[in-house]
């Protein structure tokens, strides 16, 4: 996967088919960056093809694959995310795995993209759904830990370094499930 961004003014995409994508959206609008910056909801191949970089929102990913069947974006994604920068939270993380455990009946159409196996609903059911504190490594402010919220969130189980992609690092781990649910 290239991992470069082009100079210019750059176009991330959000896909727009089910899910968190206007909140991601919301969350890019705030950024104060020093290069122009166009966030585009993504529903069509003809949208794809005008991103630098995708993020794949959390949501249902089971939904999101099959939205991306009927309109015919499965195929163009595939390829995206063999070139393209591709986030992927949650459900979008799912997507991008090479393996997925926990499956509905019918089986998961993944996208590939990221040399992990990840186990869908791998915390548990919604009920189990949490926030835990995370020290994540890059983040400006390291003193205060970053508050994480897993709803019915994946766990990486596995990740591998492919000899054609830039090295994995890991920015943040969970090793246990903590007690706290949800708080409101
Ligand atoms: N927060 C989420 O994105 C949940 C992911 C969901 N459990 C799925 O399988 O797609």
């Amino acid at each position: 996967m290239a991992l470069s961004l082009p100079p210019q003014e750059l176009t991330i995409g959000i896909l727009a088919l089910q899910g968190a994508f206007a909140e991601h959206q919301a969350s890019l609008e705030r950024l104060n960056l020093n290069r122009k910056l166009r966030v585009l909801q993504v529903r069509t191949s003809q949208d794809l093809d005008q991103c630098d970089a995708l993020i794949i929102p959390g949501g249902e990913s089971t939904t999101i694959a099959l939205l991306a069947r009927l309109s015919g974006l499965l195929e163009p994604l595939k390829s995206f995310v063999k070139t393209k920068p591709v986030w992927g939270t949650c459900a979008g993380a799912i997507l991008l795995a090479q393996a997925v455990t926990g499956v509905k009946k019918g089986g998961q159409e993944v996208l590939g993209g990221m040399s992990i196996s990840i186990a869908r609903n791998g915390w548990g059911s919604q009920v189990e759904s949490f926030e835990a504190p995370l020290q994540v490594e890059g983040l400006r402010d390291s003193r205060h830990p970053f508050t994480g919220v897993f709803i019915r969130a994946p766990v990486i189980l596995s990740l591998k370094n492919s000899p054609n992609g830039p090295p994995i690092q890991i920015v943040a781990r969970l090793p246990h499930r903590p007690r706290s649910k949800i708080s409101h």
